[in-house]
């Protein structure tokens, strides 16, 4: 497989050194040269195959021979068999794809986890110590915690907008410690996303503790993710394959850059609808062709609280790749109070959810024609947000044993502010 820079595409690399470098030069993103295109009778075969199965086939046909079949199996069964994700039915039309089965109980284990798997293969028999370097509004943080966690040779440093994040998703990943160090940063996601492109500037800093990211900057990540859209389509009827729309609860883009790509291979989905919060850089944008983020707004789902989505770049250039209209990609935004009275809604036909896929699932009400069928992404658990999701549906929610043997368990994080000396001097010294 090969991958250009998109800041400079005369930068190219194979899939390994794009994993490697995380980021290119100029701050610029890896995005696939070729984009193989899966035909009739292959996506049928494919689409008998199990999880794991369809997964490793479909991620070598996409990263070809640099790894060999056997071994990328061996890291897909390793990294997704314990996070399996379920359709759940809710109306005739419409059903949630739960994604939040994993050990920290939301979508990103998918990509964290096959992500470490790649890492590990490629430092194997090598002594060099790698530095992962990440920003986290929330769930990003916990799954590359997890996956990373106590592996050799590999230190794991998690950036966070304090107080901005719920209190048991702290837990899930500031507890941890061993490999595992976390700072709280004085102010909002894009900021902490802001210090990890930084560090990826300073060259000196990159060599000397062997920067990488396992922020959705890393492509392995986005790949991984594209394995979760075949496995949804594969769990539908013919009827509910026929005109699918699938709502996502955007914030950094990588999730919907994953649909797309999976759409690009020959997946047969009719539209993605990009759902956000009132962080409605894109909508905007996709409305009124100007780019104009405003200042981080702090919503009920503050895992997508992000004004400065990073993965924008490649769903640009999917769409210009593939002569797309990007009148096609529909969007909205929900705010805080629509957002609760989805919640409500869901509860009242019988499914408990949580902010981030109540917000698809209002855009996903609101968009859907007669003769469609609808997902809408179960990006997280709802126990991940407790306190919220119980005082707006007045209920009690009991905690699954990957929170509740954390929750007494003392906070382990540093403190300081987005300033990039501070975070330099920190990185060198810890
Ligand atoms: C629960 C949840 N839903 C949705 C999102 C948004 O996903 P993405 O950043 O891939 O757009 C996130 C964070 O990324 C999240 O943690
Ligand atoms: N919402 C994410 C933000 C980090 O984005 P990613 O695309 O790099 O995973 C989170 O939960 O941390």
């Amino acid at each position: 497989m090969k991958l250009y820079n998109l800041k400079n595409k005369n930068e190219e690399t194979s899939f390994s050194e794009a994993v490697k470098l995380g980021l290119g030069q100029q701050q610029g993103l890896f995005f696939p040269k070729e984009l193989p295109e899966i035909s009739k009778n292959t996506l049928s075969e494919l689409l008998e195959m199990d999880f794991i199965k369809r997964s490793s086939k479909l991620l070598s046909m996409i990263i070809g021979d640099e790894i060999e079949d056997f071994e990328l199996h061996s890291q897909v069964n390793k990294a997704f068999s314990c996070t399996t994700p379920v359709l759940v039915p809710i109306q005739e039309n419409i059903a949630c794809l739960e994604l939040f089965h994993g050990p920290t109980l939301a979508f990103k284990d998918f990509g964290a986890r096959f992500m470490a798997q790649v890492i590990d293969f490629l430092n194997r028999d090598k002594n060099e110590i790698i530095t992962i370097l990440t920003a986290t509004s929330g769930d990003t943080g916990a799954a590359v915690a997890h996956a990373f966690y106590k592996m050799k040779n590999v230190r794991v440093i998690i950036l966070y907008p304090k107080g901005k994040i719920s209190e048991l998703q702290e837990k899930l990943f500031c507890t941890l410690g061993e490999n595992i160090t976390t700072i709280s940063i004085n102010g909002s996601f894009d900021e902490c996303q802001n210090l990890v492109k930084q560090a990826f500037q300073d060259n000196d800093l990159k060599k000397t503790i062997g920067l990488n990211s396992a922020n959705s900057i890393n492509i392995s990540r986005l790949l991984a993710q594209i394995c979760y859209y075949f496995e949804a389509y594969s769990l539908l009827t013919e009827k509910q394959k026929k005109n699918l729309v699938i709502s996502i609860p955007c914030g950094n883009f990588g999730n919907i850059t994953a649909g797309l790509l999976a759409q690009s291979l020959g997946l047969p989905i009719k539209t993605f609808i990009a759902s956000t919060n009132s962080n409605d850089t894109i909508p905007r944008f996709l409305k009124t062709g100007k780019w104009s983020p405003h200042d981080t707004i702090s919503t009920l789902s503050n895992a997508m609280d992000i004004s400065q989505p990073n993965n924008w770049p490649r769903v640009k250039e999917l769409f210009k790749r593939k002569f797309w209209s990007l009148k096609k990609l529909k969007s909205g935004s929900v705010s805080d109070l629509l957002t609760k009275e989805s919640l409500k809604d869901l509860q009242q036909q019988g499914y408990i959810s949580e902010p981030h896929a109540a917000v698809a699932y209002h855009l996903l009400r609101k968009k859907l024609k007669n003769d469609e069928f609808g997902l809408f992404l179960g990006t997280a658990h709802p126990s991940k947000f407790k306190n919220t999701v119980e005082e707006i549906l007045n209920i009690n929610l009991s905690l699954p044993l990957e929170l509740s043997k954390r929750t007494k368990l003392p906070i382990l994080s540093y403190n300081i502010y987005p300033i990039f000396s501070k975070l330099r001097k920190f990185l060198l010294k810890k």
